[in-house]
């Protein structure tokens, strides 16, 4: 991890001077050890010799999350509100529920409101009625898939946003999304030191494709590989059942192939995984096709996944196309590959049975599972701890195995994408065989 240019200052709305609830509450033990400090810090990179050669000032860390002894903001005067924003993502409702509970019960904050249909709720053109949530509201939400509030897509006057902020007097807001929420979230944080505001934004990552910069696991990700083993255990029986059988599957994944990859490990049962991290190469001896035939005269069928991201080189520039978010549309590379992969074995006089498998939006919107759950309410309640001391512009990341907080400022406008000489990409290589049959 080259960490050289990554901001870990975390701004503050002001000094924290209240005495936090959870002392009085009993929360703590002993009155004390609960609390982290802010100079409590984990380490960016954990690689010693990587950081050892540098000067030891320049070792960058995070702060870690967790509740602060003192807070920023007097939780009987604090409005909150929270949106989820981008696709749907398992743990959203978790999120929220949890965000709630926290609020309410330990820091005696009694006014949420809940922002409808992601950044839309803030605009009155869209007369989309704000949410009062508390502990009944938000009762059972947990057990269902999709997001209580909402969402939508599409940018949102980010001054309009602000002006809806002053108006119903939110001094704590939360954001819930992904890449994109980021940038909106960012901006939002901008307008409002501009107008020297006291708002604090808090952001939480959410993505199923796993691809927030300098967040090792965003929520939703581990319930979206679990679904996404039934697609493969469905295909691979498919194909084992017939003469030639041939398993597709395409998982969602627009630029990272992590979804795609940790489900071939989590199901081997997969001889072909196609990433957009790297290059598909179709014909020739060393292409695709050939590799699918080698495979097949060795065992007779074959599981093949590709994420939605991979291949976008076969199809014309000529016609691309942007979402509202601005986020580039996929061409469907599944049924790219399944064309083919017919058209292929017919020119040969190959008979062979394909199955064509596109969970598509199934991996998204179902519950989180319970890894997931327990992780969503710990994302949530170090939000809340966060935003309750003052800290803004800050995204809760899970990184190096610890909750920290990173400024928005250093993850908004990068992503993740898998390593191809890391660990998983490399796993996937070994447990498939891929490029055995790749290369004859
Ligand atoms: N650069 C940006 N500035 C302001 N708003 C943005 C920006 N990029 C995305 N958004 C807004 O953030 C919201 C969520 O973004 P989107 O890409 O749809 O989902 P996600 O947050 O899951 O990546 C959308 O309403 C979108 O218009
Ligand atoms: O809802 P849409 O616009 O069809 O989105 C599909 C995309 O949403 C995702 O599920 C997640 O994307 P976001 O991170 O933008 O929410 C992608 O995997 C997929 O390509
Ligand atoms: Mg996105």
């Amino acid at each position: 991890m080259k960490n050289m240019n990554i901001n870990t200052t975390i701004s503050v709305l002001g000094p924290a001077r209240i005495p936090s609830p959870l002392t009085s509450q009993g929360v703590t033990r002993d009155g004390k050890t609960r609390f982290m400090k802010d100079e409590y810090r984990i380490s960016v990179d954990v690689r010693v010799d990587r950081v050892a050669g540098e000067n030891k000032d320049s070792l960058l860390s995070f702060e870690q999350a967790g509740p602060r002894e003192n807070i920023y903001f007097d939780p009987s005067k604090l409005k909150c509100a929270v949106v989820t924003c981008g696709g749907l993502c398992p743990g959203l409702n978790d999120i929220i529920r949890s965000l709630v509970l926290e609020l309410y019960h330990v820091y005696g904050v009694k006014t949420i409101y809940g922002i409808r249909h992601g950044l839309q709720g803030f605009i009155p053109k869209y007369g989309h009625d704000l949410i009062e949530l508390n502990p009944e509201r938000v009762s059972g939400i947990q057990n269902t898939g999709g997001s209580m509030l909402g969402s939508s897509r599409g940018g949102q006057d980010i001054g309009e946003i602000v002006d809806c902020l002053e108006r119903i007097g939110v001094g704590l807001l939360f954001m819930v999304g992904g890449d994109g929420t980021l940038m909106a979230s960012k901006a939002i944080g901008d307008e409002i030191l501009n107008r020297r505001l006291k708002i604090s934004v808090v952001g939480i990552p959410k993505t199923i494709d796993n691809d927030i910069f300098l967040v090792s696991r965003s929520f939703g990700f581990d319930s979206a590989v679990d679904v996404a083993t039934l697609a493969i255990k469905g295909a691979h029986n498919e194909a084992e059942a017939y003469p030639n059988g041939i398993g597709l599957i395409k998982l969602m994944g627009r630029h990272s192939g992590f979804l795609a990859a940790t489900a071939a490990l989590a199901q081997p049962d997969a001889n072909f995984v196609l990433i957009p991290e790297e290059e598909i190469l179709l014909h020739g001896e060393n292409g695709l096709l050939a590799a699918v035939e080698r495979r097949l005269a060795l065992r007779k069928h074959a599981v093949i996944i590709v994420a939605e991201g991979a291949g976008q080189n076969f199809f014309e520039d000529k016609d691309i196309e942007h979402d509202a978010s601005g986020n580039l549309k996929l061409k469907d590379i599944g049924l790219f590959l399944k064309t083919e992969i017919s058209t292929y074995f017919k020119s040969k006089n190959i008979p062979i049975s394909l199955k064509y498998i596109d969970p598509s939006y199934i991996i998204r919107s179902l519950p989180a599972n319970a890894n997931d759950s327990v992780f969503c309410g710990l994302l949530a309640r170090d939000a809340v701890h966060a935003g309750m001391a003052g800290k803004t512009n800050l995204l809760i990341s899970f990184w190096n195995n610890n909750y920290v907080h990173i400024p928005m400022d250093a993850s908004a406008g990068q992503r993740k994408k898998m390593d191809p000489s890391g660990r998983l990409w490399q796993s996937v290589l070994e447990s498939t065989g891929q490029n055995l049959l790749f290369n004859g």
